[in-house]
């Protein structure tokens, strides 16, 4: 049994997602958690990446943090795409400033045997974690995440950040059964770790799809949108899922076919054309993360343009069209947060 009964709809947060009127335009940001706070860089300091995801009270802190310091509506869970996998034994590592990193890429029919399924009890700290935050985040809504099948595949493929995909795309094209061999064990895992976060806790969940963009629509539907629809099924009937993938203009109407009930939408597409494409979405985005380096008065105008944009969506939660980037001043997010909450209570 998921936890999810146990929140007042009163959440702005969780009414937007299910495509109910809320009380004010909910907000959070994508990376709202990491380098941006000082209090992060304090509570990380001589702690590697995947050892502070698997410290629930370090994780539990540092989701806290931006929920605190901001207000936001939702928290998003403190972890990383990539936990699930060194969770079953893969040796991946973050290198910081570069980011996953594959010591043995996984490139054949034999490598697609090293994917095994993942268990609850691969991750007792993240069903600990949530249980803590569950406690402290009172009525904030938790965020549960997982990267897509598609994403995933790139970095074990790649063997680590590729700008291309080309080692990937190759294999798909060349060796289609080891691709979807990856892809759909990777789907598995994806699912699984979803699910362990709802029935912790978690009352919404988002799939990063980050890299899908770089897919032609054709290849995204034959390739990617199977595996990404199994992932999410995972936890369909539970609690409302967010699909976001970053340059997925040409793929907006493709992505909805997962069944995701909201629409992660980057900076490059405009939302009034996003709802125009897709009436029937709960639509979440999308102010270009550059602008909260920009000066106050470009800030609230780029920030009321998007509120604008927004109007004719099915319903719509504020967020940036990708994270939030290093160099961001958090009070200038703090403006964002109090802003969109004044323009928008009813
Ligand atoms: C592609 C991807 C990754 N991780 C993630 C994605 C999908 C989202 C996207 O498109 O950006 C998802 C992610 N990673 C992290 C979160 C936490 C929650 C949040 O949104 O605040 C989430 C949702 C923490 C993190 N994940 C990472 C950090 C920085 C690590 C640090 O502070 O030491 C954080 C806070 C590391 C990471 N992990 C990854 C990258 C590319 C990096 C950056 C490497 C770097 O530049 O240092 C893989």
């Amino acid at each position: 049994m998921s936890n999810a009964a146990a929140v007042p709809t009163a959440s702005p947060f969780l009414a937007a997602c299910r495509g109910e009127a809320p009380s004010r335009t909910p907000v959070w940001f994508m990376r709202q958690a990491g380098r941006s706070l000082p209090e992060y860089k304090q509570a990380r300091a001589g702690t590697t990446m995947l050892e502070a995801c698997s410290t629930p009270e370090l994780v539990a802190e540092i989701t806290m943090q931006p929920v605190r310091r901001y207000g936001v509506d939702a928290a998003i869970f403190f972890s990383d795409i990539v936990v699930p996998l060194a969770a079953i034994g893969v040796d991946v590592k973050i290198v910081p400033g570069v980011g996953p990193v594959v010591a043995e890429p996984f490139r054949t029919e034999a490598d697609v045997k090293r994917l095994r399924n993942l268990d609850p009890c691969d991750v007792p700290y993240i069903t600990e974690a949530i249980g803590l935050l569950v406690k402290e985040l009172g009525e904030t809504p938790l965020i549960g995440f997982a990267g897509a099948p598609f994403t995933l595949a790139s970095y074990l493929v790649e063997g680590g950040p590729s700008r291309d995909h080309a080692k990937t795309k190759a294999l798909m094209k060349s060796q289609p059964e080891v691709w979807h061999g990856i892809a759909s064990r990777l789907a598995a895992i994806c699912g699984e770790f979803l699910r362990v976060q709802v029935e912790a806790g978690a009352q919404a969940v988002q799939l990063f799809d980050s890299w899908a963009g770089a897919l032609s629509e054709a290849d995204y539907r034959r390739f990617a949108l199977p595996h990404s629809t199994a992932a999410l099924a995972g936890v369909a009937n539970s609690v409302p899922r967010i699909h976001f993938g970053v340059g997925t203009g040409h793929l907006l109407e493709a992505m909805t076919e997962t069944g995701a009930e909201v629409s992660g939408v980057d900076f490059r597409i405009p939302l009034d054309q996003a709802a125009k494409r897709l009436p029937d979405k709960v639509l979440q985005g999308n102010l270009d993360p550059a602008v909260i380096l920009a000066d106050d008065e470009a800030l609230i105008s780029e920030t009321d343009a998007v509120l604008e944009a927004a109007k004719g969506a099915k319903g719509h939660i504020f967020n940036l069209g990708h994270g939030v980037l290093p160099d961001s001043d958090p009070a200038k997010l703090k403006l964002v947060v109090d802003h969109v909450h004044e323009a928008t209570a009813r």
